[in-house]
Protein backbone atom coordinates (compact mmCIF):
# COMPACT_ATOMS: atom_id res chain seq x y z
CA UNK A 1 0.00 0.00 0.00
CA UNK A 2 2.53 2.47 1.18
CA UNK A 3 5.52 2.50 -0.13
CA UNK A 4 8.10 3.11 2.85
CA UNK A 5 11.09 3.53 1.28
CA UNK A 6 9.79 7.09 0.03
CA UNK A 7 7.62 9.21 2.76
CA UNK A 8 8.17 12.17 2.74
CA UNK A 9 7.67 14.41 5.90
CA UNK A 10 5.75 17.49 5.90
CA UNK A 11 7.57 19.48 8.06
CA UNK A 12 10.21 22.24 8.27
CA UNK A 13 11.06 21.60 11.97
CA UNK A 14 14.37 19.95 12.30
CA UNK A 15 13.68 18.66 15.52
CA UNK A 16 10.44 16.47 14.51
CA UNK A 17 12.72 14.93 11.47
CA UNK A 18 15.24 14.42 14.15
CA UNK A 19 12.53 12.81 16.19
CA UNK A 20 10.18 10.83 14.11
CA UNK A 21 13.39 9.50 12.37
CA UNK A 22 14.85 7.60 15.28
CA UNK A 23 11.02 6.81 16.61
CA UNK A 24 10.72 5.18 12.94
CA UNK A 25 14.06 3.68 13.15
CA UNK A 26 16.07 2.34 9.87
CA UNK A 27 13.30 0.89 7.98
CA UNK A 28 11.60 3.81 7.03
CA UNK A 29 13.58 6.95 5.41
CA UNK A 30 11.73 10.25 6.17
CA UNK A 31 12.51 12.57 3.56
CA UNK A 32 12.17 16.39 4.86
CA UNK A 33 9.80 18.51 2.43
CA UNK A 34 12.39 21.01 2.31
CA UNK A 35 14.08 18.84 -0.22
CA UNK A 36 11.35 19.71 -2.45
CA UNK A 37 10.20 23.15 -1.60
CA UNK A 38 10.98 25.76 0.97
CA UNK A 39 7.54 27.48 1.02
CA UNK A 40 5.64 26.51 3.79
CA UNK A 41 2.04 26.02 3.53
CA UNK A 42 0.12 28.36 5.58
CA UNK A 43 -1.92 26.60 8.54
CA UNK A 44 -5.18 27.91 8.23
CA UNK A 45 -6.84 25.15 10.01
CA UNK A 46 -8.77 25.88 13.43
CA UNK A 47 -7.52 22.54 14.54
CA UNK A 48 -4.37 20.33 14.87
CA UNK A 49 -5.99 17.83 12.63
CA UNK A 50 -7.04 20.17 9.95
CA UNK A 51 -3.32 21.79 10.02
CA UNK A 52 -1.83 17.79 9.99
CA UNK A 53 -3.93 17.00 7.32
CA UNK A 54 -3.32 20.17 5.36
CA UNK A 55 0.63 19.68 5.45
CA UNK A 56 0.44 16.10 4.88
CA UNK A 57 -1.41 16.75 1.50
CA UNK A 58 0.90 19.87 0.54
CA UNK A 59 3.87 17.61 0.63
CA UNK A 60 2.33 15.03 -1.17
CA UNK A 61 1.33 17.41 -4.12
CA UNK A 62 4.64 19.02 -4.24
CA UNK A 63 6.59 15.48 -3.74
CA UNK A 64 5.11 13.19 -5.40
CA UNK A 65 5.55 10.93 -2.07
CA UNK A 66 2.94 9.68 0.51
CA UNK A 67 3.38 11.95 2.99
CA UNK A 68 3.41 12.65 7.02
CA UNK A 69 2.68 15.67 8.81
CA UNK A 70 2.88 16.53 12.42
CA UNK A 71 1.05 19.37 13.84
CA UNK A 72 1.54 19.54 17.33
CA UNK A 73 1.28 22.34 20.03
CA UNK A 74 1.75 23.04 23.81
CA UNK A 75 -2.24 23.53 25.36
CA UNK A 76 -1.89 25.07 28.77
CA UNK A 77 -4.98 25.09 30.99
CA UNK A 78 -4.93 28.36 32.65
CA UNK A 79 -5.03 29.62 28.96
CA UNK A 80 -7.98 27.77 28.12
CA UNK A 81 -5.53 25.68 25.58
CA UNK A 82 -3.64 28.49 24.41
CA UNK A 83 -1.47 28.76 22.52
CA UNK A 84 -2.38 25.60 20.78
CA UNK A 85 -2.43 25.39 17.64
CA UNK A 86 -0.93 29.17 17.50
CA UNK A 87 1.96 27.93 19.34
CA UNK A 88 4.94 28.40 16.60
CA UNK A 89 2.96 31.67 16.21
CA UNK A 90 2.65 32.82 19.65
CA UNK A 91 5.00 35.96 19.50
CA UNK A 92 4.10 36.70 15.71
CA UNK A 93 6.81 34.38 14.43
CA UNK A 94 9.86 35.76 15.99
CA UNK A 95 10.65 32.25 17.21
CA UNK A 96 11.59 29.37 20.08
CA UNK A 97 13.13 31.81 22.38
CA UNK A 98 10.63 34.88 21.71
CA UNK A 99 7.36 32.02 22.39
CA UNK A 100 9.42 31.24 25.66
CA UNK A 101 9.86 34.25 26.95
CA UNK A 102 5.76 35.18 26.53
CA UNK A 103 4.80 32.43 28.01
CA UNK A 104 6.92 33.04 31.08
CA UNK A 105 5.48 36.66 30.92
CA UNK A 106 2.04 35.62 30.37
CA UNK A 107 2.37 33.04 33.18
CA UNK A 108 4.04 35.12 35.82
CA UNK A 109 1.56 35.23 38.59
CA UNK A 110 -0.01 32.06 38.08
CA UNK A 111 0.82 29.65 40.89
CA UNK A 112 2.11 26.32 40.37
CA UNK A 113 -0.80 24.43 41.38
CA UNK A 114 -2.92 26.09 38.03
CA UNK A 115 0.36 25.64 35.67
CA UNK A 116 -0.89 22.24 34.02
CA UNK A 117 -0.18 21.74 30.66
CA UNK A 118 0.16 19.11 27.66
CA UNK A 119 1.51 19.33 24.38
CA UNK A 120 -0.64 17.83 21.77
CA UNK A 121 0.78 16.23 18.44
CA UNK A 122 -1.30 14.57 15.85
CA UNK A 123 -0.03 12.87 12.76
CA UNK A 124 -1.47 12.76 9.70
CA UNK A 125 -0.35 10.08 6.79
CA UNK A 126 -1.68 10.64 2.82
CA UNK A 127 -1.33 8.40 0.55
CA UNK A 128 -1.57 10.78 -1.99
CA UNK A 129 -2.99 14.56 -2.08
CA UNK A 130 -6.17 13.71 -2.53
CA UNK A 131 -6.25 10.91 -0.38
CA UNK A 132 -9.89 10.66 1.13
CA UNK A 133 -8.98 8.80 3.88
CA UNK A 134 -6.45 10.08 5.80
CA UNK A 135 -4.73 8.13 8.81
CA UNK A 136 -4.96 10.30 11.93
CA UNK A 137 -3.35 9.50 15.34
CA UNK A 138 -2.86 11.75 18.29
CA UNK A 139 -1.10 11.86 21.57
CA UNK A 140 -1.14 13.69 24.57
CA UNK A 141 1.66 14.78 27.49
CA UNK A 142 1.05 16.12 30.69
CA UNK A 143 3.06 18.07 32.69
CA UNK A 144 3.44 21.58 34.02
CA UNK A 145 5.04 24.85 32.95
CA UNK A 146 7.82 26.12 34.92
CA UNK A 147 8.69 29.68 36.01
CA UNK A 148 12.09 29.28 34.38
CA UNK A 149 13.79 27.43 31.38
CA UNK A 150 15.72 24.54 31.84
CA UNK A 151 17.83 22.15 29.95
CA UNK A 152 19.60 22.48 26.55
CA UNK A 153 17.83 19.04 24.76
CA UNK A 154 15.19 19.28 22.29
CA UNK A 155 13.23 21.74 20.75
CA UNK A 156 10.45 24.52 21.25
CA UNK A 157 9.02 25.15 24.38
CA UNK A 158 11.28 22.11 26.28
CA UNK A 159 12.92 23.97 28.65
CA UNK A 160 10.03 25.32 29.83
CA UNK A 161 8.39 21.61 29.82
CA UNK A 162 8.25 19.71 33.76
CA UNK A 163 7.62 15.83 33.14
CA UNK A 164 6.30 14.99 36.51
CA UNK A 165 7.46 11.40 35.65
CA UNK A 166 10.80 12.11 35.56
CA UNK A 167 11.12 14.95 37.83
CA UNK A 168 12.67 17.26 35.63
CA UNK A 169 12.53 19.77 32.16
CA UNK A 170 11.20 18.19 28.45
CA UNK A 171 15.05 19.52 28.11
CA UNK A 172 16.45 18.34 30.33
CA UNK A 173 15.76 14.50 29.24
CA UNK A 174 17.88 12.72 26.70
CA UNK A 175 16.55 12.48 23.46
CA UNK A 176 16.07 8.51 23.77
CA UNK A 177 14.22 8.80 27.13
CA UNK A 178 12.03 12.10 25.51
CA UNK A 179 11.18 9.96 22.34
CA UNK A 180 9.90 7.14 24.89
CA UNK A 181 7.00 9.41 26.52
CA UNK A 182 6.73 12.06 24.49
CA UNK A 183 3.57 13.52 22.81
CA UNK A 184 4.97 12.47 19.69
CA UNK A 185 6.41 8.92 21.05
CA UNK A 186 2.55 8.49 21.86
CA UNK A 187 0.88 9.41 18.59
CA UNK A 188 3.59 7.30 16.82
CA UNK A 189 2.63 4.32 18.46
CA UNK A 190 -0.65 4.38 17.41
CA UNK A 191 0.28 4.81 13.77
CA UNK A 192 2.61 1.69 14.19
CA UNK A 193 0.01 0.28 15.92
CA UNK A 194 -2.43 0.75 12.15
CA UNK A 195 -0.05 0.10 10.27
CA UNK A 196 0.88 -2.72 11.46
CA UNK A 197 4.42 -2.37 11.99
CA UNK A 198 4.05 -3.91 15.74
O1 LIG B 1 8.20 18.07 21.40
C1 LIG B 1 8.10 19.30 21.50
N1 LIG B 1 8.89 20.01 22.33
C2 LIG B 1 8.83 21.34 22.42
N2 LIG B 1 8.00 22.11 21.68
C3 LIG B 1 7.19 21.43 20.84
C4 LIG B 1 7.19 20.05 20.71
N3 LIG B 1 6.27 19.68 19.80
C5 LIG B 1 5.71 20.81 19.38
N4 LIG B 1 6.28 21.87 19.99
C6 LIG B 1 6.00 23.29 19.75
C7 LIG B 1 7.01 23.87 18.78
C8 LIG B 1 6.17 24.84 17.99
O2 LIG B 1 6.07 26.06 18.71
C9 LIG B 1 4.80 24.18 17.96
C10 LIG B 1 4.62 23.28 16.76
O3 LIG B 1 4.09 24.01 15.68
P1 LIG B 1 3.87 23.29 14.27
O4 LIG B 1 3.22 24.22 13.36
O5 LIG B 1 3.28 21.95 14.50
O6 LIG B 1 5.38 22.99 13.81
P2 LIG B 1 6.44 23.91 13.10
O7 LIG B 1 5.80 25.17 12.59
O8 LIG B 1 7.59 24.08 14.03
O9 LIG B 1 6.92 23.03 11.89
P3 LIG B 1 6.00 22.45 10.69
O10 LIG B 1 4.65 23.11 10.78
O11 LIG B 1 6.72 22.75 9.44
O12 LIG B 1 5.91 20.97 10.94
O13 LIG B 1 4.73 23.40 19.14
MG1 LIG C 1 4.02 25.02 11.57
Amino acid sequence: MINFTQLVLASHNAGKLKELQAMLGESVQLRSIGEFSSVEPEETGLSFVENAILKARNAARISGLPALADDSGLAVDFLGGAPGIYSARYADGKGDAANNAKLLDVLKDVPQADRGAQFVCVLALVRHADDPLPILCEGLWHGRILTQASGEHGFGYDPLFWVPERDCSSAELSPGDKNQISHRARAMDLLRQRLGLK
